[in-house]
């Protein structure tokens, strides 16, 4: 692990970032509604949920590209809502990395502290330790074209670190990498962030990402929190319909008026026993498990199971099956 001294000359945790009934509209158009929400310095969250929701606008409001309409926000108990972006202790990495072509990587890591009136030696002793830290050390005077888009996001990682933010804002800053060299940047992220005990703030539309990176996951639809908690709590007790089905995984089912939602692998097919009955629509082998899907009177269910008990108790499409769950794996959703 590197050690990068002045960099990281504050230990403690930094970044604690208060939303206060923070709204958006753009004419008639509400982007963003009462948001309101407190994020602990240092941890690492993930703004989610899908298309037009609202995550952009929110994040875009805390780094000062998008002015609030109402609210309140405060980092590090300071208020900032109408503070320039410089001024804020925040940082933006975007998705486009937007990098200067015509500057070298270091050339663009040292940017910000130029603009600042750092002086050359200072801001590229910094560059280099940023560079060091995101493993770019050897790349320094490249131009960024001569760097692949994974290489390329690191120094763009590095160009928004060194201004000592106390919170980083990514906006979709893993879409445009390809899934493989997209799961080894987010462990990378991941490192960063405990590494320099800042608040990391990420907005993805991918669960998946969400799920594997955040201390805390905040769920918008339709310009509001639908939930906010743990990736353990928002999976295992979604308190909506929505938010079952974004995160994926579960069935909802009714019971006596009442919708449920019950995980997909806590669903079973069971011969000979009593249940719901269904037809079988489709099946998927996934590798470690495999989805079958149902159709029962019209509701869409799928059982989750491993490849060993796929095998055990095999079905095909057509078949007519029923299908049962413990009452104690309903979560009830309101
Ligand atoms: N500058 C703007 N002017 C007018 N409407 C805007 C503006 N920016 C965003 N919106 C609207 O606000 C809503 C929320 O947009 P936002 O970009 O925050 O969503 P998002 O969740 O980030 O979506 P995506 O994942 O597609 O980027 C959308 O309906 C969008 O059309």
């Amino acid at each position: 692990m590197h050690q990068t001294g002045a960099v990281l000359s504050e230990q403690s945790l930094r970044g604690e970032l208060e939303l206060i009934q923070v709204s958006k509209q753009f004419g008639n158009e509400i982007a963003v509604s009462q948001f309101d929400q407190h994020f602990a310095a240092g941890k690492y969250v993930c703004l989610l949920g899908p298309s037009g929701c609202g995550k952009s606008t929110t994040l875009r409001m805390i780094a000062g590209h998008e002015s609030v309409s109402t609210g309140e926000i405060q980092l590090d108990g300071r208020s900032i809502a109408s503070l320039r972006p410089a001024q804020r202790g925040t940082s933006m990495m975007f998705q486009s990395y937007a990098l200067f072509p015509h500057l070298s990587v270091l050339g663009n890591v040292a940017f910000s502290l130029k603009m600042r009136g750092t002086e050359a030696a200072v801001r590229d002793r910094k560059a280099h330790e940023l560079l060091e830290l995101v493993h770019m050390g050897d790349f320094a005077q490249r131009r960024p074209d001569q760097l692949s888009g994974g290489q390329q996001q690191r120094v763009a990682l590095a160009r928004a670190l060194i201004t000592e933010p106390s919170v980083l804002l990514l906006d979709e800053p893993l879409s445009a990498l390809d899934p493989f060299l997209r799961i080894r940047m987010r462990a990378e992220l991941s490192r960063l962030q405990r590494e320099l005990g800042i608040t990391f703030i990420h907005v993805t539309h991918s669960q998946d990402e969400a799920m594997a990176l955040s201390d805390q996951v905040v769920l918008m639809n339709n310009a509001v929190i639908e939930q906010s908690g743990t990736p353990f709590d928002v999976f295992n007790s979604p308190r909506t319909e929505f938010v079952a089905r974004f995160m994926g995984g579960h069935n909802i089912v009714e019971a006596d008026g009442q919708a449920f939602a019950v995980r997909t692998d806590r669903t079973r097919i069971s011969p000979g026993q009593a249940g719901v009955s269904a037809q079988v629509v489709n099946v998927e082998f996934l590798g470690r498990t495999v989805d079958v899907s149902l159709d029962s009177n019209g509701t869409e269910l799928v059982v989750s199971m491993t490849d060993d008990d796929f095998q055990n108790n095999s079905v095909r499409e057509g078949d007519g099956v029923t299908v049962q769950w413990n009452r104690e794996d309903l979560v009830e959703l309101s």
